[in-house]
């Protein structure tokens, strides 16, 4: 029997039914009986912004899917490219399609120089290379004339293929203006995450030689950072895509919702947190200021998962494998006594405060050497491809402007005061 909601309107006595699919009720459905009626959803806690084949969440259970594919399995056996194709295209490449698409990633790469000369360098030199990000994507619909050709599947595939292509070299760039190093162009014999620690640590010629097992680490974390559903930056991307933006604008709100400590800022919070915590004897009073209401458990906590993030169990393998080269960083033991102290801690279990994927990435970025304000650069990267695969996904609905109403709260009419008499 399919399973409904039988509502009655009090003021008219009048009954309804609303099926439930999936644990949702349409919206459409109820506003057809219940017109100017709205739910006040401030945060959209219990709403479900759209119909997503692209990644499956189950947050109780601790479970994450990238079209059908358990996380753990990817991170085990896949690569980020592979990935991103998988997120955009719903299916896994043969190897000739995923030959192809390397390659044609891999061809566009370079940015136009104007981008670099005009633009990068003109930042402050002590700009947050995440602000600097933002901006540069933002800046990509003014390099290309076909940015608004959005509904040209040969156009679109363009826009996408450049948005994955140009991150890491946007990145690195940002990276490098901000230390004063000179630029480093891509180096298109080399994979995806290769390039990127080429593009980001060389100081010589003629290549960057990276440890293999730091390259795999990269391509990790990079696909368990390439989707997570609704979250707040992929609910931008929709937000903006649906007044039929162009990619690289949308994205760019994308990358500023990112930015948010709240968001893909939290692993930078995590490093700085645990700088300040700074021994493990002063981790019970830190988290007993916390249970105070003295600011919040960095990484820890989600609005979807009330169970262990399952990207932060493969992160915290992959930080040993990272420190077996780095050497171990020295704040990992202050994270895992925080981590035992909050998980038999009353406030955490009863509020379901778990690890977030934040909480070990940062320790392993910053035993890599990456600097904290290149932690979020870092998240953005990957979380490219999540983005792209719904803001896709959202044309090929052909989804309506996103356009929520407001429950008005402000003052009743009132008449105009001219300024003398106020
Ligand atoms: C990639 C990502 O974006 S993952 C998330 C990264 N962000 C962080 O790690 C920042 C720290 N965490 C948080 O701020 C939150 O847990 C969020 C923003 C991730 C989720 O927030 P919400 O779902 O809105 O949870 P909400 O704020 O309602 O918190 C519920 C309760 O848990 C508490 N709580 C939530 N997170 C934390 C935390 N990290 N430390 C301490 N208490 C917390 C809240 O104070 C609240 O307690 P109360 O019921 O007594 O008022
Ligand atoms: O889903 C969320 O709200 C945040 C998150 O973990 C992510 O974006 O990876």
């Amino acid at each position: 029997m399919a399973e409904s909601i039988t509502i009655t309107d009090n003021r008219t006595g009048e009954s309804f039914e609303v099926p439930i699919v999936d644990g949702t009720v349409s919206a459409q459905q109820w506003s057809k009986h219940l017109p100017g009626i709205w739910f006040l959803d401030p945060a959209l806690v219990t709403t479900a912004m759209s119909e997503s084949a692209i990644s499956y969440l189950d947050g109780e259970a601790g479970i994450l899917r990238y079209r059908g594919y358990p996380i753990e399995q990817l991170a085990e056996q896949s690569t980020y490219l592979e990935v991103a194709y998988l997120l955009l295209n719903g299916e896994l490449p043969t190897q000739a399609e995923l030959s192809a698409w390397v390659e044609e990633v891999t061809h566009h790469t370079f940015i136009h120089e104007n981008v670099r000369k005009r633009f990068l360098e003109g930042f402050h030199y002590d700009a947050h290379p995440m602000g600097i990000l933002v901006s540069a994507v933002a800046a990509l619909s003014t390099f290309y004339l076909d940015a608004k050709e959005i509904f040209d599947p040969e156009a679109r595939h363009r826009q996408i293929v450049r948005l994955i292509a140009k991150m890491p070299t946007l990145a690195a760039a940002a990276y490098r203006f901000s230390q004063g190093m000179p630029f480093v162009y891509p180096d298109n014999a080399l994979s995806f995450p290769e390039n990127f620690l080429s593009m980001m640590w060389k100081i010589a010629e003629p290549r960057y030689e990276a440890d293999p097992r730091l390259v795999r680490a990269v391509d990790v974390l990079f696909i368990l950072h390439a989707d997570h559903e609704q979250n707040c930056s992929t609910t931008a991307m929709r937000v903006v895509g649906s007044a039929h933006s162009d990619p690289y604008s949308s994205a760019a709100a994308a990358c500023a919702a990112l930015y948010g400590p709240r968001h893909g800022g939290a692993n930078e919070a995590v490093v700085k947190m645990l700088t300040e915590i700074g021994s493990i004897e002063n981790v019970p009073d830190f988290v007993r200021a916390v249970k105070e209401g003295h600011g919040r458990l960095q990484g820890f906590g989600h609005r979807v998962y009330k169970n262990y993030d399952p990207r932060a169990k493969i992160i915290k393998k992959v930080a040993y494998d990272v420190f077996d080269v780095t050497g171990k960083n020295p704040l990992l033991d202050i994270a895992l006594k925080l981590e035992e102290v909050a998980l038999s801690d009353e406030y955490f279990i009863s509020r379901k405060l778990y690890p977030n994927v934040d909480f070990y990435s940062g320790l392993i970025y910053q035993a890599m050497g990456f600097p904290v304000d290149m932690f979020p650069v870092l998240f953005a990267i990957p979380r490219m491809s999540g983005w792209l695969a719904h803001w896709q996904e959202l044309l090929d609905q052909d989804a309506k402007i996103a356009r929520p109403r407001q429950r008005y709260v402000g003052a009743e009419k009132r008449d105009f005061v001219p300024i003398a008499q106020r």
